[in-house]
């Protein structure tokens, strides 16, 4: 067997009379960052409701760790070790740093948790567990000495590392980030780049990434997934993307 992590076949979504997603596919392997890109527009951010069960595919297959995904609800998918962020960010605004990695952690253990309940030394190790791991993620993101404060006073910038935190502690398999350098000043995107690096190389993670950003999906990409009005247009190296005409032509010439 080979070492596909995910395994994404002839998914298509439909919008009434809009095919935003048409018969793409595309693969990530273990430790492999595989970027997403395309034009606005382009069903990029589709494709990742798709995959993580925000919505349900009209047709096709996502497979992930050889089970299949696709009719399975976010939370269930989340629970197999893919997760992910959003474009617009999603923390809980009026809870602290901290709080908002406790609750992730609940949430995707809710079952183990409950059942902890009626074993109170278990319970207390489990809880002691949950906060060791959001310290080490809060100290690899830069937000230790901010695990107090309401998330909702962060920088953009801390959001967006306190969102990647989130995912982390609940030990996925797959991060999916949505544009995380989307309003990052070019020293935040630097640090992005790195932390992304080290999620792969320390961590062990795939990833799977849509951004904007050329100067960062070329850096740090495996793969890149080009697509173009819903389907795929072309996948390859970085080195490949740059220099394919079809690419240039519907994308990368733009700019
Ligand atoms: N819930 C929805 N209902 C109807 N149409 C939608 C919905 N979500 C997305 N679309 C449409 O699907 C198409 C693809 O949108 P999508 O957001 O996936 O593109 P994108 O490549 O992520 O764009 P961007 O780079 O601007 O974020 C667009 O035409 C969009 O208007």
């Amino acid at each position: 067997m080979s070492n596909n992590l995910l395994v994404v076949r002839d998914l298509s979504m439909r919008f009434g009379g809009l095919l935003a997603v048409d018969q793409m596919a595309l693969t990530v392997d273990e430790r492999q960052i595989v970027s997403l890109i395309g034009p606005n527009g382009a069903g990029k951010t589709t494709v990742f409701n798709c995959i993580s069960g925000f919505y349900r595919p009209t047709s096709g297959e996502v497979i992930f760790q050889g089970k299949a995904m696709h009719r399975l609800p976010d939370y269930k998918i989340a629970r197999h070790g893919m997760v992910r962020t959003f474009q617009n960010i999603r923390l809980f605004r009026e809870m602290t740093v901290l709080e908002n990695l406790l609750i992730a952690q609940h949430m995707q253990a809710e079952r183990n948790l409950l059942k902890g309940m009626f074993n109170t030394s278990g319970y207390r190790k489990k809880e002691d567990e949950l906060a060791d791991r959001a310290a080490y993620w809060l100290e690899r993101v830069g937000l230790l000495e901010h695990a107090n404060r309401e998330s909702a006073y962060l920088s953009y910038g801390q959001q967006r590392r306190l969102e990647i935190a989130r995912c982390m502690v609940t030990q996925p398999r797959l991060l999916m980030l949505d544009e995380p350098a989307a309003g990052l000043n070019p020293r935040e995107t630097a640090e992005l780049d790195e932390l992304i690096v080290e999620l792969k190389d320390q961590q062990g993670v795939a990833v799977l990434l849509i951004e904007h950003d050329m100067k960062l999906v070329m850096g740090i990409s495996d793969q890149i997934v080009v697509v173009n009005q819903g389907a795929h247009l072309a996948s390859g190296t970085p080195d490949e993307i740059r220099n394919n005409p079809d690419v240039i032509k519907a994308y990368l010439g733009e700019e």
